[in-house]
């Protein structure tokens, strides 16, 4: 695994390296192959990096758009990670709708749904199990306590591993979520991470020795793939 943190002065500077690097991914992918797989992170983070990239001029027929987690609400929901990518980027670009794969959240019962988007990805990316699909590109959020994706701190969630979606959960409330072997088979994932808030889950994270389970993003190290920490000053400035 090639490990890489690196701090920008501040968000804005965040989101423009987050691009570039998104953009240099995607280039260097599509020099080799069709098209490209991309997991997306919800939360508030990555909002001015869908904005950006709804400007750029690639090819979006060869981009494939999947959700790393969801909100169990539905997709017209304020909550709605895929709300906020439609609004922020999808919706601006001129990208096919069978390239967008929305996690369900219809299903009375959200384990159906993880099972339905399990399925999913799997007759598309062509992988039975015991094996899992690989993704060109995985983003990640991070929240102050550590979680990422919606793998949260003390939850069953994160032990799971035989499948490539779960239900995770947050203050009793139902989300899908990939689980970490998914994640960790991954040919990149980038975290990007900013604010002062983060500042005592990154030292936890970083940290030679410490509790996965308590600090869930400590699980994310595909050992086959790029790992990115890409942080603003206010969350990562002594780090590096
Ligand atoms: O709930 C979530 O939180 C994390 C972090 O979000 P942020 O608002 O601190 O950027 C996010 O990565 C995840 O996808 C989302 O569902």
């Amino acid at each position: 695994m090639q490990k890489l943190v690196e701090v920008l002065a501040d968000k804005q500077a965040l989101i423009a390296k987050s691009l570039a690097l998104v953009l240099e991914k995607i280039t260097t992918s599509l020099d080799q192959q069709d098209y490209f797989t991309i997991a997306l992170s919800g939360g508030s983070t990555p909002k001015p990096l869908y904005e950006a990239l709804s400007s750029q001029p690639l090819d979006w027929s060869k981009i494939q758009v999947f959700w790393g987690d969801e909100r169990y609400v539905s997709p017209d929901h304020p909550d709605s990670n895929q709300r906020m990518a439609r609004l922020a980027w999808l919706d601006r670009i001129p990208i096919p709708a069978a390239n967008i794969h929305p996690m369900p959240t219809d299903e009375p019962d959200p384990h159906l749904a993880a099972q339905k988007y399990d399925d999913h990805l799997r007759q598309w990316f062509g992988v039975n199990s015991p094996d899992f699909p690989v993704f060109d590109l995985i983003l990640l959020g991070m929240g102050d306590d550590g979680h990422t994706a919606s793998l949260f701190p003390h939850t069953a969630a994160l032990t799971v591993s035989d499948r490539c979606i779960t239900v995770g959960e947050k203050d009793g409330n139902p989300r899908l979520t990939f689980t970490v072997p998914l994640i960790n088979q991954a040919r990149c994932v980038i975290f990007i991470a900013a604010g002062e808030s983060k500042r005592p889950a990154l030292h936890e994270i970083f940290s030679a020795y410490g509790d996965s389970f308590s600090y869930p993003s400590r699980l994310i190290h595909p050992p086959a793939g790029e790992l990115y920490w890409l942080l603003d000053a206010a969350a990562g400035s002594s780090f590096v």
